[in-house]
Parts: C-alpha cells; sequence; structure tokens
C-alpha cells in the first residue's frame, strides 16, 4: 500500500483536526502518501480531493471544526453514489481509507470496504453515542463548553432566584447532559436513559427552595424535549421563576481539550497502523484507556450504553 486517504463526515466535532493530522503525520511517518477528500461522501463523489504535505496539517490541531469541511450527504447510501466515490478512489491511486464521523459515517465506510477498499472509521462526534467505544473525539470538548456555560448561568440563577432548564445536544443519547450534569453540579438532570417525573422534580425544587436554595440548573438533553416545553410543564407545579436556554450549536464549536486531542492523536496513528496491517471495516475506540477496534458491522446491531452510575451520583450529590 502506497497511498491512503482521509475524509471526514457527519456533523464536525472538535478534536476532527487534530485526528487528521494524526493520520497524515503517521502515514508520512511510514512512508505512505497522503490524500484529503473534503466534504465528506459528497467531495469523494466530486472528486474534490488533494494531496497532502506534513505542512497541510501543521498548526491545526488546536482548531476546533475540521480543515476537511464536511457534509450530509444522504446520496451515498444509494450504489450509484458508491460506485462513483470507487471511481474517483481509483483515478487518484487512493488504495485506503481513513473515515472521521459517527454512526452513519461508518455505513459510507462499510461500503467502501464492500467495493474492495479498506477503511477504517474514527468516531468524531460529540454526541459520545457509538458503542465499543467509552468516549467518542469531541465529546470532552463540548462537555467543557456546557459546564463553562453552566458556571456563567449559575450566576444568573443565583443573583435572580431562578431555576434554568439547560438544553444540550446529544441526539438520541444523554452523554453531554449527563457529564455535564455532574461537574456543573446541577440539581437536575433529564436524559432520555432514564425516566424522570416532573412533579417529583417540582417537589425537589420546593424543598430546596424551602431550606434556602432558591436557585437550580437543570440539565435537559435534546433527545428528551426542548427546554421551553420542559419548562411549561415544570411550571404548572409551582412558580419556580424558570427560565429556559438552549446550547445548541456553542456546543459543538471551539478547540478541542487536551483530552480530545491526545484521543485524537492516539486514534489517527492506530488506524493507519491497522491500515499498514491489511485490515478494514473496523471501527476504533478506547475500552477502559486502551486503543480499541471492533468489525464496524458489529457496531449496527449494538448499542451505546450511558454511564447511568453518574445519574445515581448527581441524584445522591443534590438532594
Ligand atoms: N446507510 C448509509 N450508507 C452509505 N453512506 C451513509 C449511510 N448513512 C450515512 N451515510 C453517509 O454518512 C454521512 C454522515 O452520516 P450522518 O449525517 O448520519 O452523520 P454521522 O456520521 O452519524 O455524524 P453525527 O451523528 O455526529 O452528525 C451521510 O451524510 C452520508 O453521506
Ligand atoms: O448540525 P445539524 O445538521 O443541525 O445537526 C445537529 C445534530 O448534530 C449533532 O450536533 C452531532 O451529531 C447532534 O448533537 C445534533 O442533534
Ligand atoms: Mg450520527
Amino acid at each position: 500500500m502506497k497511498r491512503i486517504g482521509i475524509l471526514t463526515s457527519g456533523g464536525d466535532a472538535p478534536g476532527m483536526n487534530a485526528a487528521v493530522r494524526a493520520v497524515a503525520r503517521k502515514a508520512m511517518h511510514e512512508g505512505l502518501e497522503v490524500y484529503g477528500i473534503n466534504y465528506g461522501f459528497a467531495g469523494l463523489v466530486a472528486g474534490d480531493i488533494f494531496k497532502m504535505s506534513e505542512s497541510t496539517v501543521g498548526d491545526k490541531i488546536q482548531r476546533g471544526g475540521t480543515m476537511l469541511y464536511s457534509a450530509r450527504y444522504p446520496q451515498f447510501a444509494q450504489e450509484e453514489g458508491q460506485l462513483r466515490g470507487v471511481e474517483q478512489l481509483n483515478k487518484f491511486g487512493i488504495e485506503a481509507l481513513v473515515v472521521i464521523g459517527g454512526d452513519g459515517s461508518y455505513h459510507g465506510a462499510l461500503a467502501l470496504t464492500r467495493h474492495g477498499f479498506n477503511t477504517i472509521g474514527l468516531p468524531g462526534t460529540i454526541d459520545n453515542d457509538i458503542p465499543y467505544t467509552d468516549f467518542t473525539i469531541g465529546f470532552d470538548t463540548a462537555v467543557n463548553t456546557v459546564v463553562e456555560a453552566v458556571d456563567r448561568l449559575r450566576d444568573t440563577a443565583a443573583s435572580h432566584e431562578r431555576t434554568f432548564v439547560v438544553e444540550v445536544m446529544g441526539r438520541e443519547a444523554g452523554d453531554i447532559a449527563l457529564w455535564s450534569g455532574v461537574a456543573g453540579g446541577a440539581e437536575d438532570v433529564i436524559i432520555p436513559e432514564h425516566d424522570f417525573d416532573v412533579k417529583k422534580i417540582a417537589s425537589k425544587l420546593q424543598s430546596s427552595r424551602e431550606r434556602g436554595q432558591k436557585h437550580a440548573v437543570i440539565l435537559l438533553a435534546e433527545g428528551v424535549m426542548h427546554a421551553d416545553q420542559f419548562a411549561k410543564e415544570l411550571a404548572a407545579y409551582g412558580d419556580f421563576q424558570l427560565r429556559a436556554t438552549v446550547l445548541g450549536h456553542i456546543v459543538r464549536g471551539g478547540a478541542p481539550s487536551a483530552r480530545d486531542r491526545v484521543l485524537a492523536s492516539q486514534m489517527g496513528a492506530y488506524a493507519v497502523e491497522l491500515l499498514l496491517d491489511g485490515k478494514g471495516a473496523l471501527a476504533v475506540g478506547i475500552e477502559n484507556n486502551k486503543i480499541t477496534a471492533h468489525d464496524v458491522r458489529t457496531l449496527f446491531d449494538a448499542k451505546h450504553h450511558a454511564e447511568l452510575s453518574l445519574y445515581t451520583l448527581a441524584e445522591e450529590l443534590t438532594f
């Protein structure tokens, strides 16, 4: 193998650049040529492909977003799009590929493996919703961003004795809300993986108000419902001076944390080692602090599980 390609796909995530850099530099270190593919699978089909040098990825490790751009390109689920992608790979002499993205991107990667190109997937998404990895690239940064926002909101919550409902991204996964809730000392955390009772939340708020703590922050995962809806439901049980805040895409941007940069670097280098060993159709992860890889097909049948011991902990620490 002489030449590999890299692309980023799906929602951008902080640390994707660090992963691109690690793949490129490790591959060049091993004597391979590296081609960047812009705009995910859309750019692959369009042939938006360029040769990278070691300096292409210089001054990028600290930047959020993705220098290779990203796209949602549902047409790649069709055979026709895939075959056009294959044509482009052949035209540029690219023999194997690293795909950095979420679960959807892994389907695209697997399609290329079926067409004869070894492909390794790296979990680049803030949502932390990928099976067989304890953490995805971008999750740690996203949590840190939410915690910073919660700290700021708590100033106003305390000053005006208000209750803030803070909605955070995560698709169907509650991980961002859960970890941010524990780190930010949230009075309640509402996630799709655990049932909740609005009446009970209201009486908890009421009793802490009676004990003297008259402000609160509630972390709400977007997979449950919208913040204004939740605030409306809570308002039916009392006057908690409610405000709803949606953090939205703010949580997806910004410089990656040191943790995400290290994780991305480890995973990127490992992806190249796997390709050099002639392996493909694998998804890289980190499990119990070890970098691992699993057949990507097993991921499609598996489910990511939120760390529910943190939910119990959050409850035990706020009552
Ligand atoms: N079944 C599929 N077959 C081939 N390609 C697919 C398939 N599903 C998704 N893709 C490709 O992967 C891209 C990214 O998928 P998607 O938009 O679901 O984001 P993701 O990778 O899951 O990331 P995130 O959820 O973090 O935004 C799609 O736009 C499409 O190009
Ligand atoms: O940026 P878009 O396409 O609106 O997608 C938003 C979704 O993407 C993510 O930011 C990453 O998967 C989710 O948390 C969110 O639900
Ligand atoms: Mg996804």
